[in-house]
C-alpha cells in the first residue's frame, strides 16, 4: 500500500518509565460474583477473578479442574445466566448477538454468552476453531451461537485451561495482508450479518458495546521475546489474561490480551475491525489508545509503513465496505485535531501547516442534541479514496506537535483526535438516477469514527515546557479515569448521567473528556486499547503499569454503550444536522443544478430561437431599409425626372399655358424671382408664338402695348394683368439688348439649376452603388416590386450615367447657345447701328401687322405700314438674315449635337419646338421670340 509509506514510522526503542504516574482513581473493590451482581459469571463466584481483586494466592487461575467445575457449577446454577446478575449485564447481553464476531477462532471464553442465555454447556462446548479466520469457520461460530468475546461482564473471567485459545487462531502473521485478504475475509462474514439486520423488520438495538484490549509491548531489552512469565508479570493472550503476583496482584482479563508478538494487524482485527464495520452501517464508534508513554500507543494506532495500526487498518476496511455495498452511496469527511495544553488545535488547518502560519483560530467545543459534542470551527476535507484519507491524516501528524522525553524519543506531547464522518444513503436505482420524478432516496444516515491516539501519563519531566505538558496530559487523563470510574447508569435530576452517588461527571474539567463525553455516556461503540510494557530493568514501572490495567478494568465494567443505529437525515429539513449531511445537501445541490441546467439550455435554445428571428428580422429591416431606399432613390429619381420633363414640357407647351396665365403651375418658372419677370413674359410671348394658338388675339398684347400709341392698340388679353406685364417688359426690351441680356440670365439660372440637379443626380448614384455594393455582398435578395422595376442595379447605374452625360451635353449645349445668343446680340446690334446709320425712316417705321415681334424684340421703333419705306424692308431683311444666321448656327449646333445621340423622344420633340421657338423669335415675322423658353435640350 503505497499510501502507507506517508505514515509516521515510529523507530524509538525506548523504555518505560519508571517513575510512578499519577494515581488512577481507586478502583472499586474487587468484587466476586456473590458480592456484586455486575461481577456475576457463569462461570461460578468463587473461582471468579476479577483484574483488580487481590488474588487469593499466586496459584494460577488456569486450572483446568476449577475452570470445568465452575462452568459446570454456572451452568447447573442459572442455565447460563448468573444468579441475580445485574440489568447492566442482562443489556450487555442483548447487544452482543448483534455486534458482529471478530474472524477469529472461537476459542474465547465469553461470559457474554451465558449472559445471554446461552447455556454455560454451550460455553464449555466453545468450538475450537479449526482453520484460519476463514468465512466459513466464522459464520459457524456465530451460528452455533458461540458467544461473542465483547463485553463480558468485565469483572474477570475464569478460564479453564483447557480452553485455552488455539495458538494459531490469532497469529500475528496472519494479518499480514489485513488490507487486502484477511479484511475481505471478515467482510464477508459481517455481510451475512448486515444482511441478516438488514431483513429484520424491526432492527435490534446494540447496546453495551464496549471492548477492552490490552497490549503489552516488546521490552528491547529482552530481545523481543514475550515475558510470559516476566516477574512478577505472567500474560496469556490466549486467555486475555494478565496475572500479577505481586501486591494488589490478580488475573486481570480483558475482551483481548495481545502479547508482544502480535502485531498491528492483530490488535486490528480484534479491537477495532468490528467496531469500524458497525460505523459504516450508521452506529458512531470510538476507539482510542491509553497508556503510559513509550508503550506503543502511536504505534499501535498509526503503526508503520511495514505494519499498518489501527487508523490506516480502519481506512482500508472503509472503503472495503463501501465496493462492497453496491447499494449505498458515501460520503466520507475527516478532521483532525489535537488537544495540547488543554487548547485544541486543528491539525488539517493551514496554519497548522508550518511554522511561518499565522495564529490559528480559536477552537472551541460545543453541544448540540444531534451532533453531541464537537470542536468548532474544523476543517473537514472530504475524500475519495483510501490514499487520500491516509495523506489527510499523514499531513495532520506532521503538525503534531511531539518531543522528545526521558521515555520516549518521540514522544505525542498532546492527544489526537481524528474523526471520520461517514455519510451514506440507499442508492438510486441506476435507471431512475436521471429521472427527478423517479425514486427519491431515503435519507442519509450519519455516523462518525473516533480514533484517538491519547498523549501518555508520565512523570513529572525536568524541562519546565515537557513538565507542563506533562502536567496537562495527566490532568486530562485523571479526570478521563475518574468519569469512567463514575460511570453508571445513574442518571441526576436533569437528566444528565450521574455517579452512582448521583453525583455529575465531570465532562468539563477537561477538553478530552469533554470531547469523548458522547462516546463515554454511551452514545457510541467503544474500544479501548491500553498499552503496557513490563521491563526486567530496575526502574521498572509497576506502578503505572498497574493503573493502566485497573483503568482498562474499570472502563470494561463501568461503559455502557447505547449505540444505536444513527437515524436518516433529510438535508432539506434544516437544523444542523440536515444541513451538516453534505450527501443530502449534495444531492438537493444537484438536483438543484440539473434543474438550472435545464432551464438553462430551455432558456438557451428560446435566446437562440429569439436571436434567429430577431438575425431575420434584422436582415428583413435591412431589406426593407434598402428597398426603402432604393424605392425614394427611383422616385427622387423619377421625380427628378419628372420635374425635369415637366421643365421641357413647361418650356415646349408654354403658349398654351401662358394663354391661360397660369405660369405659377409649371413650378420651375414660378419660382423665377420678380427680376425675372420679363423673361417669363418673354418665354410666354415664344410659347405662344411657337404654338400659334390664339397668334392673332395675342399678337397685339405685347405689339400694340409696346409699340402702339393707339388706344385700340391696346388690346385685350384675357388675363389683363399679364398684358400689363408684358408691356413693362417690352418698355423694358426696348431695344431688345436687354432682352437677350435676360435671356442668358434666364439661361445661366437654368443652368445653376442643371448643376445641381446634376450634383443631386450624383449624389443618388452614388447612394444606389452603396446599396447595391451592401446588397450584393450580404447576398442575394428576393425580388421586391420596386427592384422589379429596376431589376438590374447596374442597369439604374447606367441609366444614371447616361442621364448625366446628357446633362453635361445640355450643359454643353446651353453655352453653345449662350455664346449664339450672345453672337445673336451682336450681329443684331450691328444690324440696328447699320439700319440706323442707312435707313433713318426705317428706324421709326414699322411694319405693321407684320412682325410684332421683331418690334418687341427691340428692332427699331414700329411704324404704321403706311409710314414705312421700302427700302427699310430690305434693309430689315439684312437684320432678319443675320438672325437667320444666327439661328441656322442654333439649329446647327442642337442638330450636330443632337446627331449621333439617342434622344427621347420627347427631348427631340422640345429640341424642336424650342428651335422653332428660337427661329421664330429671330425671325422678324415670328411674334415673338424667346430662346430662354427653348433651351435645345433639358435633359
Ligand atoms: N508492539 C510494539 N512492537 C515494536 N515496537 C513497538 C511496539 N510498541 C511500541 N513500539 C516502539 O516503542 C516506541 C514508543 O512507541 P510509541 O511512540 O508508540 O509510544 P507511545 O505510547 O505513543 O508514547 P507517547 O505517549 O510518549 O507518545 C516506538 O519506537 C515504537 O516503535
Amino acid at each position: 500500500m503505497a499510501s502507507t509509506s506517508t505514515l509516521p514510522q515510529p523507530a524509538r526503542p525506548g523504555n518505560p518509565p519508571s517513575g510512578s504516574l499519577p494515581p488512577l482513581p481507586n478502583p472499586k473493590p474487587r468484587k466476586t460474583a456473590s458480592d456484586t451482581p455486575r461481577a456475576a459469571s457463569p462461570y461460578g463466584p468463587s473461582k471468579l477473578r476479577t483484574p483488580s481483586s487481590p488474588r487469593p494466592s499466586l496459584k494460577s487461575p488456569l486450572s483446568s479442574s476449577n475452570s470445568t467445575t465452575n462452568l459446570n457449577a454456572a451452568r447447573s446454577s442459572s442455565g447460563g445466566r448468573p444468579p441475580g446478575s445485574p440489568d447492566r449485564s442482562l443489556r450487555r447481553t442483548i447487544s452482543i448477538a448483534s455486534f458482529p464476531q471478530p474472524p477469529k477462532a472461537g476459542s474465547r471464553p465469553s461470559t457474554a454468552s451465558s449472559l445471554s442465555g446461552i447455556q454455560a454447556a454451550s460455553a464449555s462446548m466453545r468450538p475450537k476453531r479449526s482453520s484460519r479466520l476463514s468465512t466459513g469457520t466464522t459464520s459457524s461460530y456465530r451460528s452455533s451461537k458461540t458467544p461473542s468475546l465483547l463485553n463480558g461482564s468485565g469483572e474477570g473471567k475464569f478460564i479453564s485451561s483447557g480452553d485455552a485459545r488455539d495458538p494459531d487462531a490469532s497469529p500475528g502473521h496472519s494479518r499480514s495482508s489485513s488490507a487486502q485478504g484477511s479484511c475481505s475475509t471478515s467482510a464477508t462474514t459481517f455481510e451475512d450479518a448486515d444482511d441478516a439486520h438488514r431483513s429484520s423488520a424491526k432492527p435490534k438495538e446494540i447496546k453495551g458495546n464496549v471492548i477492552v484490549s490490552v497490549r503489552v509491548r516488546p521490552d528491547n531489552n529482552s530481545g523481543g521475546e514475550t515475558p510470559r512469565n516476566h516477574g512478577e508479570w505472567s500474560v496469556d493472550s490466549r486467555q486475555s489474561m494478565i496475572s500479577y503476583r505481586g501486591k494488589e496482584g490478580g488475573d486481570y482479563i480483558y475482551d483481548n490480551v495481545f502479547n508482544t508478538q502480535e502485531n498491528n494487524a492483530r490488535v486490528y482485527d480484534s479491537a477495532a475491525k468490528r467496531l469500524v464495520r458497525r460505523v459504516m452501517e450508521g452506529y458512531h464508534g470510538t476507539v482510542f489508545a491509553y497508556g503510559m508513554t513509550g508503550t506503543g500507543k502511536t504505534f499501535s494506532m498509526q503503526g508503520t509503513a511495514t505494519s499498518p495500526g489501527v487508523i490506516p487498518l480502519a481506512i482500508t476496511d472503509i472503503f472495503s465496505f463501501i465496493r462492497e455495498t453496491p447499494h449505498r452511496e458515501f460520503l466520507l469527511r475527516v478532521s483532525y485535531l489535537e488537544i495540547y495544553n488543554e487548547k485544541i488545535h486543528d491539525l488539517l488547518s493551514a496554519s497548522a501547516a508550518g511554522p511561518g502560519a499565522g495564529p490559528q483560530e480559536e477552537i472551541k467545543l460545543r453541544e448540540d442534541s444531534k451532533r453531541g459534542v464537537y470542536a468548532t470551527p474544523l476543517k473537514e476535507e472530504i475524500v475519495q479514496s483510501p490514499t487520500q484519507l491516509l495523506r489527510v491524516i499523514a499531513r495532520g501528524d506532521h503538525a503534531r506537535r511531539t518531543s522528545s522525553t526521558q521515555f520516549n524519543a518521540r514522544s505525542s506531547r498532546s492527544h489526537a483526535v481524528v474523526q471520520i464522518v461517514v455519510e451514506s444513503r440507499e442508492r438510486v436505482p441506476p435507471g431512475n438516477q436521471d429521472k427527478r420524478s423517479a425514486i427519491t432516496p431515503g435519507g442519509v444516515r450519519v455516523s462518525t469514527l473516533s480514533l484517538i491516539d491519547l498523549a501518555g501519563s508520565e512523570r513529572a519531566a525536568d524541562d519546565k515546557e515537557r513538565r507542563t505538558e506533562g502536567a496537562h496530559i495527566n490532568k486530562s487523563l485523571l479526570t478521563l479515569g475518574n468519569i469512567i470510574s463514575g460511570l453508571s447508569d445513574n442518571k441526576d435530576k436533569q437528566g444528565n448521567p450521574s455517579d452512582r452517588d448521583g453525583r455529575h461527571l465531570p465532562y468539563r474539567d477537561s477538553k478530552l473528556t469533554r470531547l469523548l463525553q458522547p462516546a463515554l455516556s454511551g452514545g457510541s461503540l467503544v474500544s479501548i486499547l491500553c498499552t503496557i510494557q513490563f521491563t526486567s530493568s530496575i526502574n521498572s514501572h509497576t506502578g503505572e503499569t498497574l493503573n493502566t490495567m485497573k483503568f482498562a478494568a474499570r472502563a470494561k465494567n463501568n461503559i455502557v454503550s447505547h449505540a444505536k443505529k444513527a437515524e436518516e437525515a433529510y438535508g432539506g429539513g434544516g437544523g444542523d444536522s440536515g444541513s451538516r449531511v453534505l450527501l443530502e445537501r449534495y444531492r438537493m445541490e444537484i438536483q438543484a443544478l440539473r434543474g438550472q441546467l435545464d432551464t438553462q439550455a430551455k432558456y438557451q435554445a428560446e435566446k437562440e430561437l429569439k436571436w434567429d428571428e430577431q438575425q431575420y428580422e434584422k436582415e428583413a429591416q435591412a431589406r426593407h431599409e434598402e428597398q426603402v431606399l432604393e424605392m425614394q432613390l427611383a422616385r427622387t429619381a423619377l421625380k427628378e425626372r419628372i420635374e425635369h420633363l415637366n421643365r421641357l414640357i413647361l418650356s415646349s407647351k408654354s403658349t398654351g399655358v401662358n394663354t391661360h396665365n397660369s405660369l405659377s403651375a409649371f413650378g420651375r418658372l414660378s419660382r423665377m424671382s420678380a427680376t425675372d419677370s420679363g423673361t417669363r413674359s418673354l418665354r410666354s410671348s415664344a410659347s405662344q408664338s411657337t404654338l400659334g394658338v390664339a397668334h392673332s388675339s395675342i399678337r397685339p398684347i405685347s405689339f400694340m402695348s409696346v409699340n402702339s400709341s393707339e388706344p385700340s392698340s391696346t388690346l385685350h388679353y384675357p388675363g389683363g394683368s399679364f398684358g400689363n406685364e408684358d408691356e413693362e417688359d417690352l418698355g423694358e426690351f426696348g431695344d431688345g439688348k436687354a432682352s437677350l441680356q435676360r435671356q442668358v440670365a434666364a439661361l445661366q439660372a437654368d443652368l445653376g439649376d442643371k448643376n445641381r440637379y446634376i450634383s443631386t443626380l450624383e449624389r443618388r448614384l452614388l447612394q444606389a452603388r452603396r446599396s447595391s455594393h451592401s446588397r450584393m455582398s450580404v447576398g442575394p435578395k428576393p425580388p421586391s416590386s420596386t427592384i422589379s422595376e429596376y431589376p438590374d442595379a447596374s442597369a439604374l447605374i447606367h441609366e444614371k450615367d447616361m442621364e448625366i452625360n446628357e446633362l453635361r451635353l445640355q450643359l454643353d449645349d446651353k453655352d453653345r447657345m449662350l455664346a449664339a445668343l450672345r453672337s445673336a446680340t451682336r450681329h443684331r446690334d450691328l444690324a440696328a447701328v447699320t439700319n440706323e446709320s442707312q435707313s433713318p425712316d426705317l428706324r421709326g417705321g414699322s411694319v405693321a401687322g407684320d412682325s410684332p415681334a421683331l418690334s418687341g424684340n427691340g428692332f427699331g421703333k414700329i411704324e404704321s405700314p403706311s409710314k414705312r419705306p421700302l427700302s427699310g424692308r430690305s434693309e430689315r431683311d439684312d437684320g432678319g438674315k443675320k438672325m437667320d444666321e444666327v439661328s441656322r448656327m442654333l439649329e446647327e449646333m442642337i442638330q450636330g449635337r443632337g446627331d449621333g445621340q439617342e434622344r427621347r423622344s420627347i427631348h427631340s420633340e422640345s429640341r424642336r419646338v424650342s428651335t422653332s421657338a428660337q427661329v421664330a423669335g429671330l425671325n422678324p415675322n415670328a411674334a415673338s421670340w424667346d430662346p430662354t423658353l427653348s433651351p435645345p435640350v433639358q435633359e
